[in-house]
C-alpha cells in the first residue's frame, strides 16, 4: 500500500491541465470506491467557478468535505487564510498533502482522517464541498442545524437532491428536508455539472448551490421543530387530518395506550386542525409560516413532540438524544 502511494505522488503534475489524465494514473494503483462517492471533479473552469461564487476572503478559514486527491482543495488553499479538510479515506491524505506541497500551500493546509459525519467541526468561515453523496441529508442538516455560525456553504451536490433544496411549498420535490433546512437557510442555485466533468463519471448530473444562514431565525425549539416537521411529512401527501387523527396513529405517536388519554388527545389534535384551517391541507403545500403556526397552535393546547416525533404532555416535553433525519 505505502509503495502504491509513493508511485501515485510521484504521478502528480505541475498543473490543472491534464486531471483526467492524471486521475487515470491514479486509478491505476488507486481503486476509486462508488460507495464512497469517489468521483473526482476534473474540470478545472468548474473548479474556478465553484471557488469565484464562494466569494473567499484571504482571511478566511475554509471547511472542505471529502477533499479526495485535492483537485479544489489547491484551488480553495489558494484564495483563502486555511483549508480544513475532513477526508475519511487515509489512501486519499498523501496525494492531497504531495499536491499541497509541490504548490507551496502544505502550510495552509489541515487535513483531519475522520468521517465527517462523527467528528466535531472545529471553527470555520465557509464550506466548500464535492460532497459525497451518500452522506448529503445528514450532511446538509449537521452544517445548517450546528451550533457554529458561518457565512455560507457552497456544495457539489447530485442535482435530484439540490432540486429539493431549492424546492418551494406547493413544488412536487418540496419535501422535510427542504422546510428544515429553508427555516435556518437561504438556498441559491449556481449552476448544472455534468457527470462528463467527473473522473469515473458517476451516473447522475450534479448540481451547485449556495446554502447562507438566515441573520434572523423564528423562535422555535429547533428540536421539537424537526420532530413535528416528522411527523407532518410522515406521508407528504396526505392530508394532516389524515395524518393524526385516526386513532391507531394517535396510538402509535402516544407514549400511553390508555384510551382516555388517547381520546383526550386524539379530540385536541382534532380541534386544533379544525379551527386552524389545517385539516384538509397538505404538509407539502404549507409555507413554513405555516408550519411553524400549526405548531405553535399545538403547543398552546398542550401538545408537545418529542424528538422521536411522538406527542407528549407539557411536563416530559424536553428529552436528550438527537433527532433522525432519515
Ligand atoms: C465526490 S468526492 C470529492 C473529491 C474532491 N473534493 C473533488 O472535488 O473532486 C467525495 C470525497 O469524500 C470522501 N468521503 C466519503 N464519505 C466521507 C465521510 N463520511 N467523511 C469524510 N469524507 C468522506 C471520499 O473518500 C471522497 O474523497
Amino acid at each position: 500500500m505505502l509503495g502504491a502511494t509513493r508511485r501515485v505522488t510521484e504521478l502528480i503534475p505541475r498543473s490543472l491541465q491534464s486531471l483526467r489524465r492524471l486521475h487515470e494514473d491514479i486509478e491505476d494503483n488507486i481503486h476509486f470506491y462508488k460507495s464512497r462517492g469517489q468521483h473526482i471533479l476534473t474540470n478545472p473552469r468548474i473548479l474556478d467557478a465553484i471557488v469565484r461564487k464562494s466569494a473567499i476572503n484571504p482571511t478566511d478559514t475554509v471547511l472542505e468535505i471529502g477533499p479526495g486527491t485535492g483537485n479544489l482543495t489547491l484551488k480553495l488553499l489558494e484564495a483563502s487564510h486555511e483549508v480544513i479538510a475532513i477526508e475519511i479515506d487515509h489512501r486519499m491524505v498523501p496525494i492531497l498533502e504531495n499536491r499541497a506541497l509541490k504548490r507551496g500551500l502544505r502550510n495552509k493546509l489541515k487535513v483531519i482522517t475522520k468521517d465527517a459525519l462523527r467528528t466535531e467541526f472545529p471553527p470555520f468561515d465557509l464550506v466548500v464541498a464535492n460532497i459525497p453523496y451518500g452522506i448529503s441529508s445528514p450532511l446538509v442538516i449537521k452544517l445548517v442545524y450546528g451550533t457554529t455560525r458561518f457565512r455560507s456553504a457552497t456544495l457539489l451536490l447530485q442535482k435530484e437532491f439540490a432540486r429539493r433544496l431549492l424546492a418551494n411549498p406547493g413544488d412536487s420535490e418540496f419535501n422535510r428536508l427542504a422546510v428544515n433546512v429553508k427555516l435556518l437557510a437561504d438556498v441559491e442555485f449556481v449552476m448544472d455539472v455534468s457527470k462528463r466533468d467527473f473522473f469515473p463519471s458517476p451516473k447522475v448530473d450534479s448540481s451547485v448551490v449556495i446554502i447562507r444562514p438566515k441573520d434572523k431565525i423564528p423562535t422555535v425549539d429547533l428540536r421539537e421543530w424537526r420532530a413535528f416537521t416528522r411527523t407532518c411529512f410522515n406521508n407528504k401527501n396526505k392530508t394532516l387530518g389524515a395524518t393524526f387523527k385516526s386513532k391507531r396513529k394517535v396510538l402509535e405517536l402516544l407514549e400511553f395506550s390508555k384510551d382516555d388519554v388517547c381520546n383526550s388527545f386524539k379530540e385536541k389534535i382534532i380541534g386544533v386542525l379544525r379551527e386552524g384551517g389545517f385539516e384538509d391541507k397538505r404538509p407539502s403545500k404549507l409555507s413554513i409560516d405555516e408550519l411553524l403556526h400549526l405548531l405553535y397552535l399545538f403547543n398552546q393546547v398542550g401538545v408537545y413532540f418529542d424528538h422521536h416525533g411522538e406527542l407528549r404532555n407539557e411536563d416530559d416535553r424536553f428529552e436528550d438524544g438527537d433527532i433522525d433525519d432519515k
